[in-house]
């Protein structure tokens, strides 16, 4: 339609409800901020969280119980993560440290989580993230921990031993990969990603890039800036990636398991408060007896808490020698969940609490 033929009148009417509707929504939405600033002003005089991961699942589950549509609790939940980042930016810009370059899914991850309101800086490593964090550096971190695939992300358990950074909450993202790239399909000779993500396209690989070159790359990220820039070169990453370096997408979602996810935990230098819905992550080593590992589990099961996750790494330290890192349902402030750690201790030579968080209710 030419922007000179007229419009449909019944169009126009239903517009002109939208135009008054958007005309409250921005007016509340103001009003909403206005709030926001004096919560920044109190916060800045007590010392407390500007993110405050407690607060901010109870408002997406107020969220969720008054809606009743049409809208789906997923846009509603996205509005209101939004709506959340921009009172990060009234009541203090927020640094987010990840693990970089730009582009990587702990890039996306944190962008889902804390939107387009804050400030994200690209580190390095997974050291870096939880260094940056406890120098103040960076205000959260966010690091990948875990993935539905591959199991545990081994630089994150092993950070945890030399830092004091507190786990704080946790976002689980559903990891789509996409074939990017500058040119046509037909032109593409080289296709470059990282080999682990090589592993969870296998089918796609096998069945439409048999005849393609499969190169490894430091990262997906440094796989799109290779394929932005270098002809016949195609990536395996992200959305973002692809974005950041204004990549068309050619194959959308090529993973085997279209429900791959990832873990991620938000570092902070303190811990969250209680909602009733979280879970506390354990580090111990045991002492080097029979038994001992089952003696801690057993504490657990002994007061009915669930324990949703265990992984082990060696101590570095003495040979065979393993730290355990447990996720347990419920808060370490509970009384039952502090009894259970206080026993604990008594059949490990060393036990930290890495935190406890609000459990991810959403897959974003
Ligand atoms: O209630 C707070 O503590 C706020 O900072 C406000 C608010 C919100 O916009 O609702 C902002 C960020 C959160 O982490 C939680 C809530």
């Amino acid at each position: 339609m030419s922007a000179s033929e007229p419009t449909d009148p019944a169009l126009e009417a239903l517009r002109k409800q939208i135009d008054a509707i958007d005309e409250q929504l921005v007016g509340l939405l103001n009003r909403r901020a206005d709030v926001v600033v004096e919560v920044g002003k109190l916060k800045q005089k007590s010392g407390g969280p500007i993110y405050a991961p407690d607060r901010e699942k109870l408002v997406l589950d107020k969220v969720r119980k008054l809606n009743h549509g049409p809208l789906p609790d997923r846009c509603l939940e996205a509005i209101y993560r939004e709506v959340m980042s921009g009172s990060f930016a009234l009541e203090k810009p927020l640094r987010i440290g990840y693990l970089g370059p730009a582009g990587t899914f702990s890039h996306a991850a944190a962008v889902r989580k804390f939107g387009s309101g804050v400030e994200y800086v690209p580190l390095s490593d997974i050291p870096s993230v939880f260094e940056e964090v406890v120098r103040g550096h960076c205000d959260y971190g966010m690091v990948p921990v875990e993935n539905s695939l591959h199991g545990g992300v081994v630089d994150t358990l092993d950070a945890f031993l030399a830092s004091s950074a507190k786990i704080y909450a946790e976002v689980k993202v559903t990891i789509h990969h996409n074939l990017l790239a500058a040119s046509p399909w037909e032109s593409i000779k080289t296709v470059l990603s990282k080999p682990e993500v090589f592993s969870q396209c296998r089918n796609w690989l096998a069945s439409t890039a048999r005849d393609r070159d499969v190169q490894p790359a430091a990262s997906t990220s440094k796989a799109a800036e290779i394929a932005a820039t270098t002809p016949g070169v195609a990536a395996i990453g992200s959305t973002l990636a692809g974005q950041l370096h204004g990549l068309r997408v050619l194959f959308e979602n090529i993973e085997d398991d279209p429900d791959n996810q990832t873990r991620f935990f938000v570092l902070s230098r303190e811990g969250a408060r209680k909602t009733g819905d979280d879970k506390t992550a354990i580090m111990f080593t045991t002492a080097h007896k029979p038994g001992a590992l089952a003696e801690v589990l057993d504490v657990f099961k002994e007061r009915g808490i669930n324990l949703t996750d265990i992984e082990k790494r060696p101590s570095k330290k003495v040979n065979w020698e393993y730290y355990f890192f447990i996720d347990a349902e419920g808060h370490a402030d509970e009384p039952r969940m502090k009894q259970a750690i206080e026993e604990s201790r008594q059949h490990c030579l060393q036990l930290t609490v890495l935190g406890s968080y609000p459990r991810a209710t959403e897959v974003l």
